[in-house]
């Protein structure tokens, strides 16, 4: 048998992949290989040292001593931080020193503290989403004393708290938004995110990425990472779906597999994942009569359909203009009568939001607190030219309370001084002599 050289056997020990030291009978150190210079950052300083001297608290002078192996014993110097195996060396049944194998881990360490971190972002990152995915509304802010519209309050109350999907109906402005808020806030998901998706705002090409996600590499313009979808953020929440008549039919499909199912697919992956999300729907169109002409799938339709609420438009709600003028108009500013009544006249395409907007650019226009006509938006003004009109008598006398009404609105919109009187008359496509024979004629000062 060949006998191999002691330089053999070091050559050995140098070559191994995990840190070496070795004391003799006496606990001086006899040999480390590079690995353990590596990993401790000892390096050959230590050689013909006494181990306890150079390196205190080490356990292998107790294995020199008590002849018994130690097992995973953890050790952190100077930053560096490793586990070791010691086990003595025996040559006859004597103890002739004692050898100490160690493994680094100051990458693993490193790894599981950049794990901590991403850990903690994520953390993070949840907390802000559910934060701004939080809802601002609740039933309490539902302000109405139609009784359709107290009718819709109790009905979605009582379906809050079970996860059927809801489809509301309505124009644009009349609270479809705040009634989807009010019945994530009345479930049991209130503390899980909210999330609202316009439909119609977000092309067709993007929504399916939008709402579902996709892997990294699913298509050219894919972000390197991937991307959550709408869908897997409002886990355990609601996700709301603004205007769904505007869907694709394509996507619409996807959706009814997604509310069948219970589970997502990101674009370009192949394994689904699960989630339990509930879906409030809103849109403006008739959707039963779009399923009719197959402009909207009728399976979604049907599935959506199953507890809908339909909220008036204001035009047919005129008892809540009072109560919704209280709750927007700024404190101490009032409606002058002839404004109350034009607005119980005018037809509200914008509804509410048109309302709210309205109180809040005229109390800028009105300096002492009072909102008259002359302060409403012009698109409103020329309504109430409109809807004021004389209609009976003769033709001259209607002929001239218009002219008169209108001629009036007119002076009120400029400063009552000669410049003003000017843009008006320069407006009303006159001459400022005929002007002031016409607020004359008409006693309108
Ligand atoms: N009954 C109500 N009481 C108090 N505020 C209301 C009421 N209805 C609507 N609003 C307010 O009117 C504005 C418009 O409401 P919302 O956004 O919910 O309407 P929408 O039907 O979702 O509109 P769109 O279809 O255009 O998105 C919001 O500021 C909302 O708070």
């Amino acid at each position: 048998m060949r006998i191999y050289s002691t330089k053999w056997w070091e050559k050995v020990i140098v070559s191994i992949n995990d840190g070496i030291l070795v004391i003799d009978e006496f606990e001086k150190v006899l040999f480390i290989n590079p690995e353990y210079s590596r990993i401790t950052g000892v390096g050959k300083e230590i050689i013909g040292k006494l181990l306890s001297g150079f390196r205190p608290g080490a356990q292998l002078p107790e294995t020199l001593k008590d002849g018994k192996t130690r097992v995973g014993i953890y050790r952190e110097i100077n930053g560096c931080a490793y586990v070791v195996d010691m086990a003595p060396i025996e040559d006859n049944g004597k103890i002739i020193g004692a050898v100490s194998v160690c493994k680094g881990i100051n990458e693993v360490k490193a790894l599981s503290n950049e794990l901590n971190k991403k850990v903690k972002q994520v953390i993070e990152l949840q907390e802000k989403i559910t934060k701004l995915s939080s809802v601002k509304y609740s039933f309490e802010q539902i302000i109405t004393q139609s009784s359709e519209m107290l009718d819709n309050k109790h009905i979605a109350k009582k379906i809050a708290s079970s996860n059927l999907p809801v489809l509301l109906i309505g124009e644009s402005g009349t609270g479809k938004e705040l009634f989807s808020q009010s019945i994530h806030d009345a479930s049991d998901r209130r503390d899980h995110p909210f999330i609202a998706v316009n439909c119609a705002t977000i092309p067709d090409t993007l929504i399916e990425s939008e709402l579902f996600g996709y892997v990294e590499g699913a298509f050219t313009s894919a972000k390197k990472g991937g991307k959550v979808g709408l869908f897997e953020m409002a886990n355990n929440g609601t996700l709301f779906l603004d205007e769904i008549g505007d869907l694709s039919y394509n996507v619409q499909a996807n959706l009814l597999r997604v509310l069948q199912e219970g589970t997502i697919r990101r674009i370009g992956d192949t394994k689904e994942v699960k989630v339990d999300v509930r879906i409030i729907a809103a849109t403006h169109q008739d959707l039963n009569q779009m399923a009719q002409k197959y402009k909207f799938r009728q399976d979604l339709y049907y599935r959506l359909n199953v507890a809908h609420i339909t909220i008036p438009p204001l035009r047919n709600r005129k008892e809540d203009i009072p109560l919704l003028v209280k709750r927007f108009l700024p404190t101490n500013y009032q409606l002058h009568n002839d404004v109350l009544q034009f607005l119980q006249s005018y037809n509200w395409p914008g509804n509410i939001r048109e309302l709210k907007n309205m109180l809040s650019y005229a109390a800028c226009l009105a300096d002492d607190g009072v909102i008259e006509l002359e302060h409403l938006p012009e698109v409103m003004r020329n309504q109430i030219v409109d809807d004021s009109i004389q209609t009976d008598g003769t033709l001259r006398s209607v002929v001239e309370s218009a002219e008169a009404r209108y001629i009036n609105q007119m002076l009120k919109r400029y400063e009552k001084n000669i410049e003003g009187r000017r843009l008006a008359a320069s407006n009303l496509g006159i001459s400022l002599a005929s002007l002031y024979n016409k607020i004359r004629k008409y006693k309108l000062e």
